[in-house]
This record gives structure tokens, sequence and C-alpha cells, in this order.
């Protein structure tokens, strides 16, 4: 499925943060997201995923089509690592958690309630959710935050698998995934002052 974003701009907290963007991720391919900090990457996340509407624009497909790893895991502290992806299967429509067990090496730990994984554990289980969302649009959020080499790894395979199945992934990291892609510098996007704003700041020059 491709993804079109047409003429974007976005706010948080009320305050514009990026605008004028244009661009396409085609099915099978992922989009890196790259930008300082506090630049509004999470914000253009949060929006394509439907969690906030954009200021102006247009995004194509809408929020039906899309999964979003928050920085946030998203995980029911007392249910057991199966029983958090099948509360997540249900939710979507899918019925086989194994795929996602398998994809980040889960079935060890499946009984474990998730709180008692650690923060690596958790992220694993955490972006396992993605899987089973069976969304054809990825939105990731950081997501190999307390991941180590070797989970980085798993999770780099399972974007490629979903890629391979004609999937698109969206996301902003700030490191390399290895993960062949295309990227964004979201930097040139950075929405412009307010020129109200300017002439109160200039007042104190
Ligand atoms: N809950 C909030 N309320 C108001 N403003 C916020 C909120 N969260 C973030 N912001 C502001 O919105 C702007 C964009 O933040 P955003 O989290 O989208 O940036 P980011 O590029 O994802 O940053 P990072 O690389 O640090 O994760 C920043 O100026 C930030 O301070």
């Amino acid at each position: 499925m491709k993804v079109t974003i047409s003429d974007l701009a976005i706010a948080r907290g009320g305050i514009p943060v990026l605008e004028g963007l244009s661009f396409e991720v085609p099915a099978g391919r992922a989009l890196i997201l790259r930008g300082p900090n506090g630049l509004g990457k999470t914000t253009l996340l949060r929006t394509l995923s439907g969690l906030q509407p954009p200021l102006v624009g247009q995004i194509d497909p809408g929020p039906e089509a899309m999964a979003y790893g928050a920085h946030a895991d998203g995980l029911k502290a007392t249910l057991t690592v199966a029983e958090n992806l099948t509360f997540w299967a249900k939710v979507f429509g899918k019925a086989d958690i194994a795929p996602a067990l398998d994809a980040f090496r889960l079935r060890d730990l499946a009984a474990r309630p998730a709180a008692t994984l650690s923060a690596g554990q958790k992220r694993r289980l955490g972006l396992a959710r993605m899987v089973v969302t069976g969304r054809p649009v990825w939105l990731l959020d950081e997501p190999t935050v307390s991941l180590d080499t070797q989970a980085v790894e798993w999770f780099a395979e399972a974007v490629r698998t979903h890629l391979g199945q004609g999937g698109c992934a969206m996301i902003a990291t700030h490191i390399d995934l290895r993960i062949e892609a295309d990227v964004l510098d979201l930097s040139p996007f950075r929405a412009k002052p307010a020129r109200e704003a300017d002439d109160f700041a200039e007042a104190f020059l």
C-alpha cells in the first residue's frame, strides 16, 4: 500500500512544528525520518496515526491503515506476553499470534506477565504488536530504544518481512537500522515562527 502525504502542516500544543510536507512511501519501502530533538517527528507520526488532526494537508490512506508503535509500549502489565498479543490480535481482528512470537523470539517468555519483563523484553513485545495488527503501514517512533544488538537485528528482519509482504514503514530513529530505506530529513520543513512572535521577540532585542 502506498502512502501519499500532500502539503501537510502539523502542530503540537497549538504551536506549528512542521509545514509544507509532501512525500510518498511506496508499497514495500521504508522511510527513515530524521531530524533533531523536538523537530516534530513524533508529532508527524501521531498525526499520521490519527491521534491528532493536521493543521492542513492530506494523508492517504487514513488511520485505519496505520499501526503506531509509540514511545510507550502500551502493554497490559498483568497479562502475560501471549495474552497481550492475543488481546491486540482480537482488537485488530487477527487470530494467529505465532508469527509475532517468533519474529521477536518471545516464545520462552509467552507465559510471563508483562510487568515482569525487562525493558528490552517489553520493547520486543511492544514491537511484536505491530505484527498482529495486520495493518499495512507501520509507524515506529524510536523503536530500538532498550534493544540490544541482536534484538535490533530481529526488529530489522521483522520490518523486512513486512515490506516483503507489500507493507510499508515510516521510522523515526537516530541510529542506523541496517534496513534498505529512503531517508527524509525533516529539518527543511520546520515551521516558520508566526510573524507576531517575531515582532514580540524583536521588541526585546
Ligand atoms: N505534550 C506536548 N505538549 C506541548 N508541546 C509538546 C508536547 N510534546 C512535545 N511538544 C513539543 O512539540 C515539538 C515537537 O515535538 P516532537 O516530540 O514531535 O519532536 P521529535 O522530533 O519527535 O523529538 P525527539 O527526537 O526528541 O523525540 C517540540 O517543540 C516539543 O517540545
